[in-house]
């Protein structure tokens, strides 16, 4: 596998219950990329997210993650080399658990407080991650008292603890208001900018939430690849309009996009 490629997927396959949840998907994402998967739901989006997080295997098909071959590798190591940013994991967070806790016990992969004590350069990176993403006032707070917005962020900061070579996000504006969701499009923007910055994928149902210097994008219908490759060529009307099912306009400026249904 060539070096720079971060996931390789080769007519991967992923069927449970009988259901075809991906079909024969083609994928490949480089060092320097930063990508975008958009579909309806039920498109397979969190589907294909698990996979290249080593969380599950595909079907059948071919599927490399940082040079492992998913299946037949240790998936515990790989994931500790994958940041991942899911509601999932935050609704596993304990409510009375530490801001700061929450970040530095992605060291471990766990979730939970679980030692007495931490590395100190540790809990310096937790709190400077969480300075960077905005939560530096609230480092002592419990998570569970924090606003949606604050949340997304600190499963952010914590998806970056390990300083991990892939950083995957589901739907991370997903239940945010509109300032909110403005201030999470402009850290991700300053994240894709970095060119330090893991190697990124980023789900989301709205092409309004794509942040700029977002290289490419993957639209996913049904489980599989409507159109795939740079952003610019995949984000279009006809395009999307086939990866929703109805027919839909897509705009175009200041480096973002916005799509409403054509009359
Ligand atoms: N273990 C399973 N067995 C059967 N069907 C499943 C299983 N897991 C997921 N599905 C189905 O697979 C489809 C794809 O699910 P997935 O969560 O990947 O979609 P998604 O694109 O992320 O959707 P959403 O945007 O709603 O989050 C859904 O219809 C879901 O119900």
């Amino acid at each position: 596998m060539h070096p720079d490629l971060v996931i390789a997927a080769e007519q991967v396959n992923v069927v449970r219950s009988g259901r075809h949840l991906l079909r024969e998907l083609n994928w490949q994402v480089e060092l320097d990329e930063r990508w975008v998967i958009l579909g309806p739901n039920g498109a397979g989006k969190t589907t294909l997210l698990n996979l290249a997080a080593g969380r599950s295997h595909p079907t059948s098909g071919a599927l490399h993650v940082l040079g492992e071959r998913i299946g037949r590798t240790d998936l515990q190591e790989l994931r500790t080399r994958v940041g991942f940013s899911t509601s999932a994991l935050s609704e596993r967070i304990p409510g009375g658990e530490l801001v700061r806790d929450v970040v530095v016990t992605a060291s471990w992969s766990v979730v939970g407080r679980f030692r007495e004590s931490y590395d100190e350069q540790d809990v310096v990176r937790a709190t400077n991650l969480l300075r960077e993403w905005g939560m530096g006032s609230l480092t002592e707070r419990e998570y569970g008292t924090l606003s949606e917005g604050e949340r997304k962020r600190t499963q952010i900061a914590r998806a970056l603890m390990t300083d991990p070579e892939l950083l995957l996000l589901d739907e991370p504006a997903a239940g945010l208001d509109l300032g909110g969701r403005e201030d999470l499009v402009t850290r991700l923007t300053r994240l894709a900018m970095d060119p330090d910055a893991p190697a990124t994928v980023l789900v989301t149902h709205h092409v309004e939430e794509i942040p700029p210097g977002f290289t490419h994008a993957l639209l996913l219908r049904d489980g599989a690849a409507v159109a795939s490759g740079q952003v610019q060529d995949v984000i279009t009307s006809d395009n999307l309009s086939e990866t929703f099912g109805m027919t839909l306009k897509v705009s175009y400026g200041e480096g973002r996009y916005a799509a409403i249904s054509a009359r």
